[in-house]
């Protein structure tokens, strides 16, 4: 008995052929004859494509099969690329020119081959349709670029947001919740570091009859320009806050009571009282203010707070426009 040999049999043409034809991916051969090309095969799927018979445009001249001058080159210009360079080339093309209502894009390897008898040139090529592959990367990409932009958006917003929570609307100072954290947390760790922490509360002096006299409006315009002259003359690491509604309240880490006291001495110099100039309207504001300090005068917020109050109302009722430190009772 004999057993069947090893190796690939010498198959038929037509088994071949056969086997070309089922697959969906375009394969042809081409004969280079002087400077042009003769499509001498090509598979089901190709002529499919061309809207043809394999047996309509296999021996046809490839200038005949693509008459548009520029279409042709487009193409041969391929194939002499890929006999020049000797070895297998793979690109990209598309079918723009071709096909007048869709573009497709092809994946196509094209390969030079010697004939049988050494003197004839061919080029053998398998094209495959990644259309579809390359609009869902495309659909992939542009949906990350409208995530990426919506996870922008998301995040700006977060962060107005967290800015709004923690703001005042009309002055856009800190708001008291902020003011109250940021204490809890500077006087700890004033406890630990051993610095002071100074507060000055600061009042508008009649503001009711501003407003009465005035309108809200003009009451609020002031409070605006009182919070930005207050900010200008402060430190980038004191906090400024809106503590109610004239009324300011301000922490300096690290300033001592009588530091802060020169600083707002010098503060008031340039600005109490202070001339606010409206459309039609000259005010000459004064404010009060009371200052006290961590850990002399209390060393929780509520007690450093109470202190600063107290000083505040003693520079109200010995007659406004004036500063008082907190004196503790004897
Ligand atoms: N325009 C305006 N007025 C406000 C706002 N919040 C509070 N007020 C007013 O501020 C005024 C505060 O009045 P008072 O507490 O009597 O203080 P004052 O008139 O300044 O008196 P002294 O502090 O004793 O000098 C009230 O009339 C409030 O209506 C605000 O956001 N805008």
């Amino acid at each position: 008995m004999t057993s069947p040999q090893n190796g690939p049999e010498s198959l038929d043409r037509h088994l071949l052929t056969g086997m070309m034809d089922i697959m969906t991916d375009h394969v042809f051969i081409l004969r280079r004859e002087g400077p042009r090309y003769r499509l001498v095969y090509c598979n089901q799927a190709m002529a499919n494509f061309m809207r043809q018979r394999p047996a309509d445009l296999c021996g046809r001249r490839l200038d005949e099969i693509v008459p548009d001058p520029k279409l042709y080159q487009r193409i041969a210009g391929n194939y002499d690329r890929v006999l020049e360079a000797g070895h297998i080339l793979r690109f990209e093309e598309t079918t723009e020119g071709f096909e007048a209502n869709q573009v497709r894009i092809f994946d196509t390897c094209l390969s030079p081959m010697p004939g049988t008898d050494g003197d004839a040139l061919y080029i053998c090529g398998i094209s495959r349709d990644t259309t579809a592959r390359r609009e869902a990367e495309l659909a992939l990409q542009q949906a990350n670029e409208t995530l990426e932009t919506q996870l922008a958006e998301n995040q700006e917003l977060h962060r107005q947001l967290e800015e709004e929570a923690i703001r005042d609307p009309l002055t856009n100072l800190f708001n008291r919740r902020y003011f109250l954290e940021s204490l809890t947390r500077e006087l700890s760790r004033a406890h630990r570091e051993t610095y002071p922490v100074t507060l000055m509360m600061l009042d508008i002096d009649h503001f009711k009859e501003l407003n009465d006299s005035h309108g809200h409006s003009v009451g609020d315009q002031v409070l605006v320009e009182v919070s930005q002259r207050l900010c200008a003359g402060m430190r980038k690491e004191d906090v400024v806050c809106r503590w109610g509604g004239e009324e300011f309240l301000i922490m300096m880490p690290g300033l001592s009571l009588a530091d802060a006291h020169v600083r707002i001495m010098s503060w008031r110099r340039d600005h109490s009282p202070m001339a606010v100039q409206l459309p039609g309207l000259s005010l000459a504001i004064s404010f009060s203010s009371g200052l006290a300090t961590a850990p002399h005068h209390g060393t929780t917020t509520d007690d450093v707070i109470n202190a600063t109050d107290k000083a505040l109302y003693e520079a109200k009722t010995n007659g406004r426009n004036q500063v008082r430190l907190y004196r503790q009772p004897a």
